[in-house]
C-alpha cells in the first residue's frame, strides 16, 4: 500500500448486508411473504415456518447478532486504521438495503463496499444479494447516480472464516468425554439440486456451493484430527429444506442421518457444525438446537452444536482483512488472495451468468456485466 494511503481507498463507506429476520409476531408473515415472494411457496409451509419464529416471540435473532457484528467490525475496522463508517442492511427486514443507501449518501459515502454474512457461492448466497442491491440502487433513484457499490467475494476459502470454525470445533471435540468415538455432521441449507447444479462460473461447472461446503468441511476435519491424533469422520449434511417433494433437494437431512447413525453407530455422539452459518439464526435454533437435537434425544445419540463464528474476533479479523484485500484489489494492486482451503477462490466481481437466477434475468450489482 502506498503510504499516505488509507487502508480501505477507495471505499468510504463498509455496507454489512444480511438475510434479516422478523422482530415481532406481527413482522413474522409479511417477512415470510417477502422471502418466498413469486416462489409458489404453499402457506401451510409459511404458516408451518411462521410457529418457529412465533415460539419465540416472534422475534429472529438474526438482526441482534448483526447489530453485535456491526458493533465488532466497526472497532476492529477502527482498530486497523481505516476509519469509516459501517452500515448494515437486509434483504428481508428493516434496515432493507434501500435503506442502508440512503445512509451511506447522507454519510456522504461515493465507494461503498459490500460484506454479506453470507460465505458461499449459489443464487441464494449470493447473486440474490447482487439482484437486491440492484433493486435497492434503482429505488433509491437519481440520489444514487455516480454510486459505486463493489462487493467482497464469497469467502468460504478464506483463513478467517476457516480458522474461527476450527477453534469451535477443537473446543466441542475436546469438551467431550472421548473425542475419538465423535462423528462430526457438518450442516448447511439445503437449497434445490438444480441451484446447486448451476452454482459457480457459469461455464458447465456447476455444483459449486456443494464443493466449496466439501472443502471446508474436509479441511476442518483434517486439522481437528492433527490436533487431537484422533481419526473421526466428517460429513455434510443439510437442514432447512423447503420447496415441494417433487423437487429435489440436497439430501441428507441432518435429523435422518442422526437416525441412521444412532443405528450404526449407537452410543457415539454427534458434533454439529453449522458451517452455513454464520450466526445463530433461526435455522441454528430451530432446526438444529430444537429439531435436531431432539431427533439425537430420542435416538440416544449424545449431541453438540458447535458455536457459529459470529462473535469470534479470529472471524471478525478475517472479516477485516477481506475489506482490506478488496480495496487494495480496487486500487489496482497485485493482490494474492487469502485462502485457507485448496482449489478455486471466488472472484470479487462476479462472472456473467454466474449462480444464475433460474426464474427471472434480474439486473444485478458487483458482477462483470454491469
Ligand atoms: C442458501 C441459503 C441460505 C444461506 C445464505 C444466507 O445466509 O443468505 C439461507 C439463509 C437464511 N434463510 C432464512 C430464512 C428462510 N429461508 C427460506 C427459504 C429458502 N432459503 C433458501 C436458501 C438459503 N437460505 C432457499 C433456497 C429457500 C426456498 C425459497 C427461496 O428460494 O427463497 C424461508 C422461507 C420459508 C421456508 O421455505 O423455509 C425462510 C424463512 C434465514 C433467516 C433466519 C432467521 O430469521 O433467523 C437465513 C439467514
Ligand atoms: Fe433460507
Amino acid at each position: 500500500m502506498p503510504e499516505g494511503t488509507a487502508p480501505l481507498e477507495p471505499y468510504d463507506l463498509v455496507l454489512l448486508g444480511s438475510f434479516g429476520g422478523p422482530e415481532a409476531p406481527e413482522e413474522v408473515m409479511p417477512f415470510l411473504r417477502r422471502v418466498t415472494a413469486g416462489r409458489n411457496i404453499p402457506d401451510e409451509r409459511l404458516e408451518a415456518v411462521g410457529e418457529h419464529y412465533y415460539a419465540r416471540g416472534g422475534r429472529s435473532p438474526i438482526n441482534d447478532l448483526n447489530r453485535d457484528l456491526l458493533a465488532r467490525l466497526r472497532e476492529a475496522l477502527e482498530r486497523r486504521g481505516a476509519d469509516v463508517p459501517v452500515v448494515w442492511g437486509n434483504r428481508n427486514s428493516e434496515p432493507f438495503f434501500a435503506d442502508a443507501l440512503h445512509e451511506a449518501l447522507d454519510a456522504g459515502a461515493t465507494r461503498v463496499v459490500v460484506l454479506l454474512t453470507s460465505a458461499y457461492s449459489c443464487y441464494s448466497s449470493c447473486r440474490q444479494y447482487r439482484e437486491d442491491l440492484a433493486a435497492a440502487l434503482e429505488q433509491v433513484g437519481p440520489a444514487a447516480d455516480g454510486l459505486v457499490v463493489d462487493k467482497v467475494r464469497p469467502y468460504v476459502t478464506s483463513t478467517g472464516l476457516g480458522r474461527a470454525w476450527l477453534e469451535a470445533l477443537l473446543g466441542a471435540l475436546r469438551g467431550l468425554p472421548d473425542p475419538g468415538r465423535a462423528r462430526i455432521l457438518y450442516v448447511t441449507h439445503s437449497v434445490p439440486e438444480a441451484m446447486d447444479d448451476t452454482s459457480g462460473p457459469g461455464d458447465g461447472e456447476g455444483n459449486l456451493y456443494v464443493d466449496q461446503h466439501l472443502r471446508l468441511a474436509a479441511r476442518l476435519t483434517d486439522e481437528a484430527n492433527a490436533a487431537l491424533g484422533t481419526s473421526v469422520p466428517g460429513e455434510l449434511v443439510f437442514c432447512s429444506r423447503s420447496g415441494p417433494p417433487s423437487q429435489p433437494w440436497l439430501e441428507p437431512d441432518v435429523n435422518d442421518r442422526i437416525e441412521e447413525l444412532a443405528a450404526e453407530a449407537g452410543e457415539d455422539p454427534v458434533v454439529v457444525v453449522p458451517i452455513g452459518f454464520v450466526s445463530d439464526h433461526m435455522e441454528v435454533v430451530h432446526d438444529l438446537d430444537t429439531e435436531a437435537a431432539e431427533t439425537a434425544a430420542r435416538v440416544g445419540v449424545p449431541f453438540v452444536r458447535v458455536p457459529t463464528p459470529h462473535a469470534s474476533e479470529v472471524f471478525v479479523e478475517g472479516l477485516v482483512d477481506l475489506l482490506l484485500e478488496r480495496a487494495a484489489e480496487a486500487r489496482g494492486e497485485v493482490v494474492v488472495p487469502d485462502a485457507w482451503l485448496p482449489g478455486d477462490v471466488r472472484p470479487s466481481v462476479c462472472a456473467p451468468g454466474c449462480c444464475p437466477n433460474l426464474r427471472a434475468a434480474k439486473p444485478a450489482l458487483c458482477g462483470s456485466d454491469g
